[in-house]
């Protein structure tokens, strides 16, 4: 079976407060992005044995064993005992550590993959739950769905936002900024107007309204960040922000026909469409 595990946008997010459990909850909108991996999941040839994954693409730092596709077979088969080895083979093409959620897409596509090729009966529900013990976002790749998310990042509230064709550029100018480091800088309080009610109003009131907490925090250290904002709305977005916890930044621009080409340093990784 072959999957396309896309990559996703935080379109708003505040760190509400600071859970018993060390995370903090969240509020944010989650919305899916075409920026697309590709993942093969395959039953593994007769005589193999053990279940393997084949990486090309973009290097992945860490062991191929410490992959979260690996991670996520390694799950499945902790309740299954008897599920068969697979063959997996991920071309990574989403950038890393980059607040796309790559990753965790791939944690949840191969969830859902594995499940389908080896018939595991599993409910939406039931991969959720695995998903969730994976990484805070992977659950939202399950459904995959524009959405709101609260708690961890992983309890979902539907949304009415159809952002659907809108022309989209997304920059990541190559800075890795540790998820964990990036949560330390900021201190949690609730925004003053609710991410629902703001995004319920006309996308050229959100510059105004709708903001991401780690893009004040990350400032000092990064200024290029605002850089690459100033840009955007320069090449007339109607939105631009930070993606989670960064270094991505994206601009929506909903009245062009297409998203604007425009120069960045070569080192920068682009990706330029339509939601
Ligand atoms: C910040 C967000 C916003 O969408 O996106 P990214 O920038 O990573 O894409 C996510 O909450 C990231 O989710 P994810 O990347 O899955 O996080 P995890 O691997 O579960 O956690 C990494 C670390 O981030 C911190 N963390 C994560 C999520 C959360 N709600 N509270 C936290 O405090 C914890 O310190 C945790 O150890
Ligand atoms: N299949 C995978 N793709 C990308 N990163 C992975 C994968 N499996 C494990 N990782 C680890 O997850 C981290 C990056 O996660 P990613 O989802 O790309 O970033 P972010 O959380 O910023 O959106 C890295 O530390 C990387 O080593």
């Amino acid at each position: 079976m072959l999957t396309f595990p896309n990559a996703k946008l935080n379109l708003g997010l505040y760190v509400t407060a600071k859970r018993p459990d060390g995370y903090h909850a969240l509020e944010t909108v989650f919305l899916p992005l075409p920026w697309t991996d590709a993942l093969e999941v395959l039953p593994a040839p007769k005589g193999q044995a053990g279940t393997s994954l084949a990486l090309t693409g973009r290097p992945i730092p860490g062991e191929a064993t410490t992959n979260l596709c690996v991670k996520a077979y390694e799950l499945l088969k902790a309740d299954f005992p008897a599920l068969p080895f697979a063959q997996m083979h991920l071309h990574k093409l989403v950038p890393i550590g980059a607040g796309l959620g790559g990753g965790s897409a791939d944690a949840a596509f191969a969830l859902r993959a594995l499940a389908d090729v080896f018939e595991l009966n599993l409910s939406v529900a039931q991969l959720e739950g695995y998903a969730r013990r994976l990484g805070a976002d992977c659950a939202f790749f399950i459904q995959n769905k524009p959405c709101l998310a609260l708690e961890r990042g992983d309890v979902f509230e539907p949304i009415s936002l159809d952002l659907r064709g809108t022309p989209c550029v997304v920059v990541y100018p190559g800075l890795h900024i540790s998820t964990a480091q990036a949560f330390a800088g900021i201190v949690p309080q609730a925004p003053s107007i609710s991410l629902r009610e703001a995004l319920g109003q006309p996308m050229s009131t959100w510059r105004d309204t709708v903001s991401n907490d780690f893009e004040a925090s990350l400032a000092p250290a990064y200024p290029v960040l605002a850089d690459i904002k100033a840009q955007l709305y320069a090449a007339g977005a109607a939105y631009a922000s930070l993606s989670g916890s960064g270094s991505a930044v994206y601009g929506l621009f909903p009245g062009a026909s297409e998203a604007p080409a425009l120069a960045w340093p070569s080192d920068y990784l682009v990706w330029r469409g339509q939601l």
